[in-house]
């Protein structure tokens, strides 16, 4: 059978998507990709599916996948969003649990102004309207972590609505082609979370922890604008930034402090959008995009085979690499929403709409809060490439990975280096040591300090970069010794004793006559081969500037008789 085909708006190209088959133990094995760009020694799911689809055949089917994302960041507050309990990851299960957090009869919700304000803010920051009223609705739904059988979220009137997210997708040979995209927000709305599930298998037994029940979420609805996983999993990582940046959010993935389920479907182009099956509670931006990529493959091989796609609600079995029904076919669940009888309407002001008079304790008003937005990643990116000239890329790099800004800051703080030096040694250099081993920034061995220290001395030539590298290895050991005494201990102060580097020069070309030879036929590669000889034997002490200088100075007309003499 034909390869189906896949348009994909990244590239606007076409994707094949039966070509990736890799025969996982489904028979469908899913494509892996970089969720973000920047990624070393990793083809892109956009990259691989690129090529795929230079494989195409003419007389095949094409196909649009459509992808939707409910987002689901947990607030940070000391307290949850109806009642005084406290709000604390990892704590003893069922420690942080209130009377109406357990829905004991006759507890009421007392709403958190704190979540409120930070709906607003989210909602500024993505571009929303804020609705001045907006409503609770009681959304009915049986599970045991649910105690009162419903939850409280914002059906009819949400908070925020119609807003939009920008993120950027590296794409090209070296990621280093940068596209710009948005996504349209739906809406945001506050909502409380559920309790946990936990399943002990050794006891056969079910057991739930109460302390997550209550805590206030925003939902945050994207529009379907997007087409793959990659594209889900970097817009994803932008919200989570720019929630961090608000504090609105802690955002950290792992913790499950913001969870998204991914809606998928595919169509023919130009006709009206597929079916969508909904991929639950993903918690790791390289699952979101692994199991939005294995759905749109699934999705595809399903109806090419004459089969058809179900509204159903799937989970990612991360061990397979691929989704998997969650419950049985049981068609659209109602909900039965309804009012919430004891929330009455939520009412916010801005500075026009204020009453006078009106106690500031008691009344929100959005401009505050809009007062108090902090700078967003886009802005902080912004300055990097105006401020230091970098590359957009390189911002992108910089922010994406976690505490790698600040780390290029505080080098930045303590080196005369230039910016461009400082960035490459940070994003070439350190960011491919903790690649390698797999380490946070915050667990790296060499601090800001230290790098600093090596920068300068590389500033003030006093080592090579060849050395600097050496000593950069040294540093990352982490012997608790300075670049200073590593570049004394190991002697490798630069030459500067020219007199001695124009006789090693002479040494290495009449060891070397041929390689002479060939640099005077004009071989270009031959200056470099010299280059690299008199380095070796100068254990990197020299500049390859002022060796080459030398080098050229000795072959010049005047001087080429020298080396035979
Ligand atoms: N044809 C489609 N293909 C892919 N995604 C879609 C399609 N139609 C809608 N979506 C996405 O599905 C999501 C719908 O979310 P929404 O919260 O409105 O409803 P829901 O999934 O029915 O409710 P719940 O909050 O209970 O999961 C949105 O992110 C939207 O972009
Ligand atoms: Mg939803
Ligand atoms: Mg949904």
């Amino acid at each position: 059978m034909a390869a189906p085909v896949l348009r994909c708006c990244c590239s606007g190209r076409r994707w094949a998507f039966a070509c990736i088959d890799r025969g996982s133990r489904h028979g469908r094995g899913a494509p892996t990709g970089s969720w973000f760009c920047g990624k070393r020694g990793q083809r892109s799911v956009a990259q691989q599916l690129l090529s795929a689809a230079q494989k195409l055949r003419k007389g095949e089917h094409e196909w649009t996948a459509v992808v939707g994302l409910e987002i689901h960041a947990q607030i940070s507050s000391n307290s949850k969003l109806f009642s005084g309990s406290k709000v604390h990851f990892a704590a003893p299960p069922n420690s942080l649990v209130s009377f109406f957090d357990a829905s004991l009869p006759g507890t009421l919700p007392v709403l958190n102004r704190r979540c409120v304000e930070a709906a607003v803010m989210t909602g500024l920051a993505l571009n929303c309207h804020i609705n001045k009223k907006s409503l609770f609705d009681r959304k009915h739904y049986f599970y045991a972590d649910l105690p009162a059988g419903y939850q409280i979220t914002q059906q009819r009137l949400p908070i925020a609505v119609n807003g939009s997210l920008a993120y950027s997708i590296c794409t090209g040979k070296k990621q280093s082609q940068v596209i710009s995209k948005t996504v349209r927000i739906k809406q945001i709305q506050l909502e409380q979370d559920s309790g946990k599930t936990l399943h002990d298998d050794f006891r056969s037994q079910t057991l739930i922890d109460l302390n997550r029940a209550g805590i206030g979420l925003l939902e945050v609805v994207l529009e379907p604008d997007m087409s793959c996983g990659e594209e889900a999993a970097t817009a994803v990582r932008e919200l989570q930034l720019i929630l961090q940046a608000l504090g609105t959010s802690q955002a950290i993935m792992a913790d499950g402090q913001l969870r998204v389920d991914a809606n998928i479907s595919v169509h023919h182009p130009g006709e009206p959008l597929g079916v969508r099956t909904e991929v639950k509670n993903l918690n790791s931006a390289r699952f979101l995009a692994k199991a939005i990529d294995y759905e749109i493959q699934r999705q595809i091989k399903e109806l090419e085979n004459g089969g058809e796609i179900l509204n159903e609600t799937r989970s990612f079995d991360y061990k397979l690499g691929c989704t998997v029904p969650m419950r049985d076919k049981e068609g659209k669940q109602d909900y039965r929403f309804i009012p919430e009888p004891n929330l009455p309407p939520l009412v916010i002001y801005d500075s026009a709409s204020l009453p006078a008079n009106a106690d500031p304790q008691q009344v929100i008003n959005i401009d505050r809060i809009r007062e108090q937005i902090p700078e967003l990643p886009s802005v902080t990116r912004e300055k990097l490439v105006q401020q230091y000239g970098m590359l957009p890329e390189h911002s992108l790099t910089l922010l994406n990975e976690v505490g790698l800004l600040e780390f290029f800051q505080n080098v930045i703080k303590e080196t005369r280096a230039e910016p461009k030096k400082v960035t490459s040694w940070v994003l070439n250099t350190f960011l491919g040591f903790l690649k390698q081993e797999n380490l946070a920034v915050s667990e790296s061995p060499v601090t800001p300090s230290a790098l600093a220290e090596l920068l300068n001395l590389l500033d003030r030539k006093a080592i090579s970069s060849a050395a600097a590298k050496q000593v950069f290895e040294e540093l990352w050991r982490n012997e608790g010794k300075t670049p200073a005494q590593i570049v004394s201990e190991k002697q490798l102060e630069l030459m500067q004793d020219r007199e001695a580097l124009e006789q090693l020069c002479h040494a290495v070309m009449e060891e070397h006559p041929q390689v002479v030879m060939d640099m005077k036929k004009g071989n270009p590669r031959a200056i470099n081969k010299l280059i690299g000889l008199v380095r070796k034997a100068t254990l990197n002490r020299a500049d390859p500037t002022v060796i080459k200088e030398t080098l050229e100075k000795q072959l010049s007309p005047r001087d080429v008789s020298r080396p035979s003499a």
